[in-house]
């Protein structure tokens, strides 16, 4: 058994949520982002929220929108982390910084270094975020960033383990591969991915 830290990105419902908890997931993500199928409002994601015990990070989803959009639905929701998918520049970050909370940076750039922007942590992930698409997180091009840092990008119960042993991430970061159907999640995907990752023991 492993730390690794496991992000169950787009819920939507009580029940997948607390499925994610209970399975030992570190972190659950709402999407605040407009135009995915796992878009939700700041009401629905506080009712979800408030289901989730203080040592799992609840983290609203965000992609190209303004400071003041997404600090409105961070407070509105009471998510206590904000992911931003958008590239946007290390002024937002500066912006949103807000005693506690975790700003995560989610990008397909080559990053050296967890914090260049002002991140807590740091999201390496497919050009197009919750596609569900892999990318070549395997091939020799791949340099891992220092620091603490996620994987994400076409994850799921049968490849995550493979994928952390390639890159050495911190931890990972999920949507599609534990879905049934595009923006509908599966209980028993999110259990078998959550026991997958922390199966991974990092001396193998
Ligand atoms: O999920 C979306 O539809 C989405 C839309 C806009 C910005 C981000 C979005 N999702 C982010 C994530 O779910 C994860 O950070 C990550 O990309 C994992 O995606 P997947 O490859 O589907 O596992």
């Amino acid at each position: 058994m492993s730390d690794l830290f496991v992000k169950i990105c787009g819920l939507k419902t009580a029940r997948d949520v607390d499925v994610a908890v209970e399975a030992g997931a570190g972190a659950v993500g709402f999407v605040f982002a407009p135009g995915s199928p796992r878009t939700i409002g700041a009401g629905a994601a506080r009712e979800l929220a408030a289901r989730v015990p203080a040592g799992v990070l609840t983290v609203g989803v965000f992609r190209g929108q303004s400071v003041e959009e997404v600090r409105r639905f961070t407070e509105e929701s009471g998510v206590r982390g904000v992911q931003l998918h958008g590239e946007e520049p290390p002024a937002h970050y500066e912006a949103l910084r807000a005693p506690g909370r975790t700003l995560l940076r989610a990008t397909a750039l080559h990053v050296e270094r967890c914090g260049e922007y002002g991140e807590d942590l740091l999201l390496i992930d497919a050009p197009d975020p919750g596609s569900g698409k892999p990318w070549n997180w395997g091939s020799a091009e791949f340099a891992a960033p220092e620091g603490r840092w996620l994987l994400a990008g076409g994850l799921n119960p049968g490849n995550v383990r493979e994928a952390v042993a390639a890159t050495g991430a911190w931890g990972v970061d999920v949507s599609s591969g534990v879905e049934s159907e595009r923006g509908v999640k599966s209980p028993e995907l999110i259990r078998a991915f959550v026991s997958a990752a922390q199966s991974y023991d990092y001396s193998e």
